[in-house]
């Protein structure tokens, strides 16, 4: 397919010559069964069936599920931040603290460290404790957390970053990134983890929260040692989930958008421009937002914790079949899931109208018309649409169930199976 679109040097947007739909594809954007097409119309009672059948179903999965909202409060217990000295992190520290923690903050740099303890004694009149490690070595950091005593939250925040081309990119850089980020993050929550199991049973549930990144939810030119050390907490943050759920730990995964921070400052001295116009789609943040909206997630045991409007969308979009404490939020993303195809085009493939001025239904077929070039696809084919609904919903009721804590907590592991193995068969009848 040739390129239908240049940069322009003196435009901030590319330059687009908009390719006029296919008759297929626009019949496609807007959802109309034709009365005379009899498989449509015998999918849309089918589908008429499923709705109503649905209903009781899912009052019925409602009632095994019983959600209970999580609390994790902040007062009088041990909040523990690595990157703690600097943008996001030190945020997360001034407010913690504000908000009756017992605050340990960690990096490298000690002068940094000193610095942010002073910044935080000034502005709360508390003292943090301060460690100096690197989260690349394993016994350095052990040392920290053992000395910090037993964590109640635990908040990987560290992170280094800068955007290049993987042609351009270094090997030590990308393993640079990926050590750092996503190992540094197994070596902490590896140190803090066991006395963090061990806790008191009377000191409430605990978490543990990863800094990643919304390009930690999409791949973004520039992005690709980064976005890989991103998207690797997630796996991270999955399947540590299901192996902490019964110490009543509670794993989230924050999702920043760009967030004004030294990090970012020297960031943007050497950034590609594409990477530029991209992520300038979903805005820019203050730390101390970022670290208001991190924290009220910890303390609601979020999963999932966006920060802004295109947050929100994205992690819609992306939600997968992460786990989802909201019963309500869980049957909006299958829904959204089995109606709606969102896909990121790459800059140069293919041309998008930019910005919005073409016909209403190029609008509703590209809703993102921004540089992120997200395409949004609807689903017109209802038994596509009933087996996508259907089948991402079994699958977040089986992981909903199992992540319950009221099953957990209650009846233990026993009563969870024989939940699991009822739910399966109810949902694949
Ligand atoms: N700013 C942004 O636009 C966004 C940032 N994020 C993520 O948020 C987190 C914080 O970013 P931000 O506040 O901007 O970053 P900053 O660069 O301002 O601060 C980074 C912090 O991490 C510490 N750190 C870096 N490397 C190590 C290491 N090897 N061992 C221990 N500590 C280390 C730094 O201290 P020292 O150098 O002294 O070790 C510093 O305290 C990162 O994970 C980042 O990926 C996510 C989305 C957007
Ligand atoms: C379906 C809805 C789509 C909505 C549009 C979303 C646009 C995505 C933009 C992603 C921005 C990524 C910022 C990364 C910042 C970061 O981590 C760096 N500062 C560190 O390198």
């Amino acid at each position: 397919m040739p390129c239908h679109h240049k940069f322009h040097p003196f435009s901030a947007f590319p330059i687009i010559h908009p390719l006029p739909l296919p008759a297929a594809q626009q019949s496609k954007i807007f959802f109309i069964p034709n009365p005379e097409n009899v498989m449509a119309s015998f999918f849309f009672v089918l589908f008429s069936l499923f709705v109503l059948l649905s209903i009781p179903l899912l009052v019925f999965l409602y009632f095994i599920a019983r959600p209970r909202p999580v609390k994790i409060p902040l007062k009088n217990r041990h909040v523990f931040i690595t990157g703690g000295s600097s943008g996001i992190g030190l945020a997360l520290a001034h407010q913690a603290a504000a908000e009756g923690a017992r605050v340990s903050i960690l990096a490298r740099s000690i002068d940094k460290l000193d610095e942010a303890r002073t910044s935080i004694r000034l502005s709360t009149g508390i003292d943090v404790s301060v460690f100096s490690a690197d989260v690349r070595d394993y016994d350095a950091l052990k040392r920290a957390v053992d000395e910090a005593g037993p964590i109640d939250v635990l908040i990987a925040n560290h992170g280094v970053f800068w955007a290049t081309e993987l042609e351009k990119q270094e090997l030590f850089g990308i393993k640079f990134m990926v050590d750092v980020n996503l190992m540094g993050s197994f070596n902490l929550v590896k140190a803090a983890l066991p006395a963090m199991k061990n806790r008191p049973k009377d000191r409430g549930p605990a978490s543990i929260a990863l800094m990643s990144s919304q390009a930690g939810q999409v791949g973004i030119y520039g992005y690709t040692a980064y976005s890989a050390s991103k998207f690797g907490l997630r796996g991270l943050a999955e399947a540590l989930q299901h192996e902490v759920v019964a110490d009543d730990i509670y794993v989230s995964l924050i999702f920043p958008p760009d967030t004004d921070t030294p990090g970012l400052l020297e960031e943007n001295k050497k950034k590609p421009q594409i990477t530029s116009l991209i992520v300038a789609s979903s805005g820019l943040m203050k730390a101390n937002e970022v670290a208001k909206k991190a924290l009220n997630g910890i303390k609601s045991g979020s999963f999932i914790i966006p920060c802004n409007f295109e947050g929100y969308m994205l992690a819609l979009a992306t939600a997968g079949l992460s786990p989802q404490g909201s019963f309500l939020m869980a049957f909006i993303e299958c829904a959204v899931h089995a109606l709606v195809k969102v896909q990121t085009i790459p800059q140069g493939a293919e041309a998008l109208p930019m910005p919005f001025s073409e016909t209403s239904e190029q609008i509703l077929g590209y809703a993102f018309s921004s540089p992120f070039n997200a395409e949004i696809m609807i689903n017109e084919n209802l038994l596509d649409q009933f087996l996508g609904f259907y089948s991402s919903m079994t699958m977040k009721f089986v992981k909903f169930i199992v992540l319950a804590k009221g099953v957990v907590g209650r009846k233990g592991r026993k009563c969870l199976q024989w939940k699991c193995g009822l739910i399966f068969s109810l949902c694949t009848w």
